[in-house]
């Protein structure tokens, strides 16, 4: 019997934002007019047409509507998109379907529609709530916002609100960082994503850097906040993925663990499985048109709205799954390693053998799992998988 597919999950990108912040790389654009709310809807309806047929017959296990600012587009959009996606593919009766939203952008009623369209797990970008770090970061909130929008998703029904903070912010001191950490946890949130800022290429940081502090301050950062969120019972299950017991995000989980998922709307990638009649294997990505514009024009164009697509080749499988699987923190089994990436479970120890001497893994041969060390120096780490 052929083994089972990877579970499916959809990621829906909406590309606009009211204002681009200087560090962001993501495919976020400043609007010129009103939202094309409605084409823009047709449009993602017919690009999941176009990808249908890689996934006939399957249920979607969660859904993440990201950006760009998701919570730009009204509540009446999502309701209209989730019927017409449910006329293509079943939902399974438990999905997870997470929103971003920027607090800048946010009220009651909005909220409450939201969760009415049948979102239920919503993701804050606060960033900090600090006054100096957010005018620095370019944000059009401030951290008074952020802890409305907090008590205004509570309030509208939401029970697993995540919220993303930033640091290593440009003027942050260790105490202004467990300060934001703090005050975070202070709105009790379900999860909260801890990301250190990075100066991303094709971004205004990146050609105008700010002075961001100094190595050892960024050391401290990283391990006292850290400690305070395992203090506060967050448990770190990926680099910078911290929940409260049962509260991981499943679409997540589901990319880092090497599961399928289509991605409709402008950017947006996918990974799609699909078995051969002799039971094997094939493994795409897909991506779509990245200019908002562009990506409206193209429903009109036989083409369709992908704009690449490369089969991930057999030899490639080793280090496209530990890419992924080693950023959990309970790593994976060498079996789950074996089965999807086709190669024995031999080989991979073979390869593994100095970076485990190098402290930069910590069970074998059960489990192929990063070291506190190796999440650290994870490119190293993957040097020694990727090498033949
Ligand atoms: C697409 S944005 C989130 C939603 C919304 N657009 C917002 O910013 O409020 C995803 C998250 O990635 C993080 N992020 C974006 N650019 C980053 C960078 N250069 N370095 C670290 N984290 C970054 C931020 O925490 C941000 O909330
Ligand atoms: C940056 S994460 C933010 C997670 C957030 N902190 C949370 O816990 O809700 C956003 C998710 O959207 C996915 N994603 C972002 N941009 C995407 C794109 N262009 N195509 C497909 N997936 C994308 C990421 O891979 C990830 O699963
Ligand atoms: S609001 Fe979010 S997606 Fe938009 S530019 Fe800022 S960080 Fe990027």
């Amino acid at each position: 019997m052929a083994k089972p597919l990877p579970p499916l999950s959809l990621y829906i990108h909406t590309p606009w934002c009211v204002r681009k912040c200087p560090y962001c790389d993501f495919n976020s654009h400043e609007p010129d007019g009103e939202l094309p709310e409605a084409t823009y809807l047709k449009a993602l309806l017919h690009d999941l047409d176009g990808d249908l047929a890689l996934a006939a017959g399957r249920q979607i296990q969660t859904i993440f509507i990201g950006g760009g600012t998701p919570s730009l587009m009204s509540p009446t959009f999502f309701e209209r998109l989730f019927n017409g996606i449910r006329r293509r593919l079943p939902f399974a009766p438990n999905i997870e379907i997470t929103m971003e939203a920027n607090p800048g952008t946010t009220e009651q009623a909005r909220f409450t529609g939201y969760r009415e369209a049948g979102i239920n797990r919503l993701s804050l970008g606060i960033q900090s709530f600090q006054p100096a770090q957010l005018k620095a970061l370019g944000r059009i909130h401030g951290g008074e916002e952020a802890i409305t929008a907090v008590g205004q998703a509570r309030a509208a029904g939401f029970d697993n609100i995540n919220i993303d903070l930033m640091h290593g912010l440009p003027g942050q001191t260790p105490s202004l960082a467990l300060d934001d950490i703090d005050q975070a946890l202070a709105l009790s949130p379900d999860h909260l994503s801890w990301y250190q800022l990075t100066l991303e290429p094709n971004t205004a940081f990146h050609s105008q850097p700010p002075v961001l502090p100094e190595e050892e301050a960024l050391w401290d950062i990283q391990e006292l906040g850290h400690q305070r969120l395992e203090q506060a019972g967050f448990e770190r299950y990926e680099i910078s993925a911290y929940a409260k017991p049962g509260k991981q995000s499943q679409h997540n989980l589901n990319y880092w663990q090497f599961g399928d998922y289509l991605g409709i709307g402008a950017g947006a990638h996918g990974k799609l499985t699909t078995i051969d009649p002799q039971g094997q294997w094939h493994i795409e990505r897909r991506w779509k048109t990245r200019q908002p514009d562009a990506y409206l024009r193209r429903d009109n164009d036989p083409r369709g709205f992908v704009a690449g697509k490369q089969p991930i080749a057999a030899d490639e499988l080793p280090l496209e799954f530990s890419m992924n699987a080693l950023r959990l923190t309970e790593g994976v089994a060498m079996h789950a390693w074996s089965a999807h990436t086709g190669q024995p479970q031999e080989a991979l120890l073979a390869r593994l053998h100095t970076a485990a001497k190098k402290g930069l893994l910590m069970e074998m041969p059960e489990k192929l799992r990063a070291s506190p060390q190796g999440l650290l120096f994870l490119n190293e780490l993957l040097a020694f998988i990727s090498d033949e």
